[in-house]
């Protein structure tokens, strides 16, 4: 039921935008509507008239009077009433296709919006997959039941309402009779509807799983292959699959119980309208004609009764998708935005320092993962963060910018606290190199000019030069402007980071974080990534997370991380006379290289 409530606010949030399109389906609807409910008594007053018209035939004396012209004009009516209905549902159906396609249209565009709005929290919490399914499968069957199902919907509940008015106008015994399986027939359907509406939102928590699964394992087909998992691979598809087909099999099953047994609960009323009806006519005081007239309007009207109910019911599977589609995208919708300060102050440079002053952070309650780090950084300063794997330098890297806030302590640049930035400012001003760098569709020049469109093709082929990546481009086929997502052009993961690190040279930014890349490149590549990051942080203040002791033997500063906390700080000699962690680190790593 709060799924049923939710859905609904969510819909009316997006239709009320195109309300006079909807509007004049719901009057078109009404009209139809009018003439479907209105048709049976027309057709009970030709039944009258020809009854009329017999009798009077049938009697010698009365026969000169006969005529048939009341009949004929009966049935005009009544041929005209089915065609008034179907031009106006014609027309509804148009329209209503239109809101569908818009609005849908506009919740695509609503989420997506969303998405770029969202806390990076929610993205290292849920798999891309599902995030996906949500896009595909759930917006799918939203725009499919928007699409085939509202019309139905709307005129499901005219009709409804339309003939009950009509019938107790007509007959207030007979109207009570043909609702009297009503109760039964409520506590029927809603009993089947639960179960089907469990299995249904289960069914699609399942396809959002096996997308998330599918994806997973599509991204790491090398690492697949290299292991020989294959198989066992197809063996977690087939567990995720088959999960999909029993909640899809149990909630059509479910959703395919109710149109039968609503199908029958609607035999059964005819059955009870015919009995009552029958009886009626005989014990009360009515002419043939008005008896036979009135069995015959209410054995229309109770067929007629429970088509609004079947025609849901038969659109149920659909309908309960899309409630479920609604459910998972407002999930989506109603996260928390990433909190920008009211009047956040603009951020032109870090003129002096900037200071991490006794952070103390968790990605879960109760779990916390930094425990009152503390480092100061000069302008133009270089620190290096070190530490074994899971010590928490992703995360202070995290917090810089802030992906995430911090629990307790504070950033400061030049004692003002980054929290009081504006958001946009201050993203503008970190730049980061991450490790494994992301490439879009476009070309390299777009590439390169990502953090800045509008940068010129000389400052793109500069920022390239820095980067050590310029001769490389030059001698692609198509320069700066080869395609990146073309089949032909595959770059190793050493074009990519040099292209990354251009990307954020463009930007000038003041802080600059680099993840330093662990993926195994060649000498001449990773001699080239260690000149364009020495290019990048000239003069320029610097965090560097690094995995390979060498590259950060100049850093102002060393910052040793264990399980959340720094256990040495200071410069590379004087972290050696300290004969501590990072000098042992230091010596088991030159070994090795
Ligand atoms: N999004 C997250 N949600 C919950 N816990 C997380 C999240 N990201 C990281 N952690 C946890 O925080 C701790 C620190 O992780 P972090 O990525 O900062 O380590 P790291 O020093 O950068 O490691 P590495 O050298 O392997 O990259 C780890 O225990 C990790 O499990």
């Amino acid at each position: 039921m709060t799924d049923l409530r939710n859905a609904g606010k969510y819909y009316w949030h997006y239709l009320k935008r195109y309300w006079f399109g909807f509007l004049m389906s719901i009057i078109l609807i009404v009209i139809a509507t009018w003439c479907i409910v209105m048709a049976p008594t027309y057709l009970g007053r030709a039944i009258e008239d020809l009854t009329q018209y017999l009798q009077q035939w049938t009697n010698q004396a009365m026969r000169a009077k006969a005529t048939l012209q009341p009949f004929n004009q009966t049935l005009v009516t009544y041929i005209l009433l089915y065609i008034v209905e179907a031009i106006a549902l014609f027309v509804a159906s148009l329209i209503l296709a239109r809101v569908t396609a818009y609005s849908t249209g506009t919740m695509r565009v609503g989420l997506f919006r969303k998405l770029q709005r969202m806390r990076v929290q929610y993205f290292d919490t849920h798999r891309d997959g599902d995030i996906l399914a949500r896009f595909t499968s759930d917006l799918d069957n939203i725009f499919n039941a928007m699409n085939q199902a509202l019309l139905e919907i709307l005129l499901a509940v005219a009709q409804f309402v339309g003939l009950l008015i009509v019938m107790f106008n007509q007959n207030v015994t007979m109207a009570w009779v043909t609702m009297a399986s009503t109760p039964i027939t409520l506590i029927l359907a809603a009993w089947v509807m639960h179960k089907a509406s469990v299995a249904v939102n289960q069914q699609q928590d399942d396809i959002g799983q096996l997308n998330g699964y599918i994806n997973e394992q599509v991204t790491g087909q090398k690492v697949l292959i290299t292991n020989g998992l294959q198989q066992d691979s197809v063996k977690g598809f087939q567990k995720y699959n088959a999960k999909v087909r029993q909640s899809a099999l149990t909630g059509q099953i479910w959703s395919g119980i109710l149109n039968p047994l609503m199908q029958g609960m609607s035999l059964l009323n005819t059955a009870i309208v015919i009995f009552f009806g029958s009886w009626f006519a005989l014990n009360g005081n009515l002419s043939t004609g008005a008896a036979l007239a009135l069995v015959v309007v209410f054995v229309n009207y109770a067929q007629q009764y429970y088509q609004p109910i079947m025609s849901l019911t038969s659109l149920y599977s659909m309908i309960q998708l899309a409630i479920t589609g609604a459910r998972r995208v407002d999930e989506v919708r109603q996260q928390p935005d990433e909190v920008n300060p009211a009047d956040g102050r603009a951020l032109t440079a870090i003129e002096d320092e900037l200071k991490i002053d006794d952070v103390h952070f968790s990605y879960l309650p109760g779990k916390e993962i930094l425990h009152g780090v503390s480092i100061q950084v000069k302008r133009g300063e270089m620190v290096a963060l070190v530490g074994p794997t899971g010590s928490g330098k992703t995360t202070v890297m995290n917090l810089l910018n802030r992906f995430y806030d911090v629990d307790s302590g504070a950033i400061t640049f030049d004692g003002v606290n980054i929290q009081d930035f504006e958001l946009s400012a201050l993203r503008q001003h970190v730049g980061i190199v991450l490790q494994d760098p992301q490439l879009f569709s476009g070309t390299i020049a777009d590439n390169i000019r990502y953090g800045e469109p509008t940068a010129t093709m000389d400052r793109v082929i500069d920022a390239a030069k820095q980067a050590n990546i310029h001769d490389f481009i030059e001698s692609l086929p198509d320069g700066y402007q080869t395609q990146v997502s073309d089949e032909q052009s595959v770059f190793s993961a050493g074009q990519k980071q040099l292209m990354s690190i251009a990307r954020t040279i463009l930007t000038n930014p003041q802080l600059l974080i680099l993840d330093e890349a662990t993926s195994n490149v060649d000498t001449v590549t990773e001699a080239k990534i260690q000149a364009a990051m020495d290019n990048v942080i000239q003069g320029r203040t610097s965090f560097v997370i690094a995995h390979r002791l060498k590259t950060i033997l100049n850093a102002d500063k060393i910052v040793v991380l264990k399980e959340g906390r720094i256990i040495e700080q200071g410069s590379h000699p004087e972290l050696l006379a300290e004969d501590g962690f990072y000098a042992e680190l230091y010596h088991n790593q030159m070994v090795f290289d």
